[in-house]
């Protein structure tokens, strides 16, 4: 449908034997589901070239199908393309159901089953669907437009999205639940702080995952999802409110700045250094691959001091230099490489114990990779509904794309993997909202470290497969493969940022071995 219903019964009705009289060069009208376009003077403009135009078979003639085989369907919806309609044909109706701002898809595994009607779930309440609901349109108005354009052009997000989100508080609730939420009200006072849950923050997480934009979702303040944390848990007032709040209320923006080029994973090898001066520390030292750090005004800074590791909350000063770095996302990520050159903060700034930063740093490692989980696998399910719409319209060799067994065979292993990943992400979830902080970290670093080195290892053989489906069109960054190219590209990310697979799954054996019984034998 390339127009609303009550646009599309205003428009003038023309009849298909007049439509049919436009079939030339200079003079090109066509049908797409029911609705008649003038491609006079676009023809000449048409990326697609003016001789696919000129086709017997389209000018003056239906071309939906063709059209629909070639085109994603928010082409139409291009306010420069629906300039160019004209008028509905005569009695006809529109077939194709246009994108409904808070939809739920009608795709078959489109959905994760708690949101598909004829399935119940155990662990999602009233509260739940009515925030996915509030959600999912909030994204959809406020967020995806912007995520879209600037994934491409590489900008930050714009002021009014960050504006928007710290209104409804989103900022503070993506921390995930918590005291810092009680008395906070959420989304205009439609939900209370403290009704919130790890599953509410697994429906912020999978439904900004729906924007289709990896790095923007990145810049979208994830750095403050990991950077802030271990002020609002290890900071020491006045400033540890002072800095929460400015954050939730996008005055300020936040990022962890741990790994260097020096040391990823193995957070005990920073070089960066903290040296004491007077009544506070002068810091000196690069971090290499920070997501957000280009627009950060705090940067949450693991350094090394005299007896171990301490973290710093430093704020951008003019001896802080921040550099972009370009990865296989988009800029507006922000990712930076970052260089401290004698920055003085003084002793209030240092978050935590001395030398106790390992603590500090390792305190939020479990809250991040279950995010990823939730990004990861809503990510997935997008790419298993565009093979499917992909598969059903296409046509080769005469028959829907379906038909193959082969493509069959690929859906059926895909579908199977974000169906495997959202089942364990909700039980993992469950568990959370069970547990305390410290049974969480004592029983859940193994499972939430295989979970995400499963939903990456699976999100990689579904771009894998989705690329092999789409064929060229799953390596062309416009265009209907568009999605597919932007998983089949930036996927790895969720496989590296915050540990990478291996490192994961070693360190979810070990966490099992920890557990395991000395009496038992084969
Ligand atoms: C309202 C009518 C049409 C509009 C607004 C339109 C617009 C566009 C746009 C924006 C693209 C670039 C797609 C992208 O990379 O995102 C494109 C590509 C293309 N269009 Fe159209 N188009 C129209 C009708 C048609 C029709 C009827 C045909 C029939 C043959 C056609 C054939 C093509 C082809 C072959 C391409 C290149 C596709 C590719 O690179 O995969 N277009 N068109």
């Amino acid at each position: 449908m390339s127009v609303q219903p009550e646009q599309f019964h205003q428009l003038k009705e023309i009849t298909a034997e007049e439509v049919a009289t436009h079939n030339k060069q200079g003079d090109i009208w066509i049908i797409i589901d029911a609705v008649v376009y003038d491609l006079s003077k676009f023809a000449n403009l048409h990326p697609g070239g003016l001789g696919v135009l000129l086709d017997g078979d389209v000018a003056g003639k239906d071309a939906t199908t063709v059209f629909f085989s070639l085109h994603r369907q928010e082409v139409l919806l291009k306010p420069q393309y629906q300039r160019l309609i004209v008028g509905r044909v005569a009695g006809s109706t529109q077939s194709v159901s246009p994108p409904a701002i808070g939809a739920i898809s009608t795709v078959p595994y489109g959905e994760p089953t708690w949101l598909t009607p004829q399935f119940k779930s155990p662990y999602y309440n009233d509260s739940h669907r009515k925030f996915q609901k509030v959600v999912r349109k909030f994204v959809e108005e406020e967020i995806k437009a912007d995520a879209q354009a600037c994934e491409e052009s590489g900008k930050r997000a714009s002021k009014e999205v960050l504006a928007a989100m710290a209104r409804v508080n989103l900022n503070a609730m993506r921390l995930g639940p918590g005291k810092h939420l009680h008395g906070r009200s959420l989304f205009d006072g439609a939900f209370k702080g403290e009704e919130f849950d790890y599953f509410h923050e697994l429906i912020i997480t999978q439904e900004l995952a729906r924007t289709g934009a990896r790095g923007y979702a990145d810049g979208l303040n994830a750095g403050m999802v990991i950077g802030l944390p271990p002020v609002l848990n290890f900071g020491q007032e006045p400033l540890r409110s002072k800095v929460v709040e400015q954050v939730f209320k996008g005055e300020k923006v936040i990022s962890l700045a741990i790994s260097e080029a020096f040391a990823g994973s193995d957070v005990a090898g920073l070089r960066t250094t903290a040296t004491k001066q007077g009544d506070g520390w002068v810091i000196n030292g690069t971090k290499k691959w920070i997501s957000g750090g280009v627009h950060s005004d705090y940067f949450t800074v693991g350094c090394r001091t005299e007896g171990g590791l301490t973290v710093f909350l430093v704020p951008r000063t003019e001896n802080v230099t921040t550099k972009q770095i370009k990865t296989s996302y988009s800029t507006a990520a922000g990712t930076a490489y970052i260089t401290f050159d004698n920055v003085y903060v003084p002793n209030e700034n240092m978050l935590g114990p001395e030398n106790g930063g390992l603590l500090v740093i390792l305190s939020n490692f479990n809250h991040e990779r279950w995010v990823m989980c939730c990004g990861s696998a809503r990510s997935s399910r997008i790419i298993v509904e565009e093979c499917l719409k992909w598969a059903s319209q296409r046509r080769v060799f005469g028959k829907p794309l379906i038909s193959q067994p082969v493509i069959r065979a690929k859906l059926a292993s895909m579908i199977a993997k974000v169906e495997a990943t959202q089942a364990w992400l909700e039980a993992v979830t469950f568990q959370m909202c069970n547990m305390n902080y410290k049974q969480q970290s004592k029983n859940l670093a193994g499972q939430i470290a295989f979970l995400k080195m499963q939903s990456t290892r699976f999100a990689g053989e579904i771009a894998d497969d989705a690329v092999n489906i789409f064929g060229g069109r799953g390596l062309t960054k416009t265009g209907m493969g568009r999605l597919v190219e932007q998983f089949q590209r930036t996927q790895k990310f969720d496989a590296i940022l915050g540990g990478a697979e291996e490192v994961l799954g070693d360190l979810g054996v070990r966490q099992a071995m920890r557990q395991m019984p000395k009496d038992v034998r084969l």
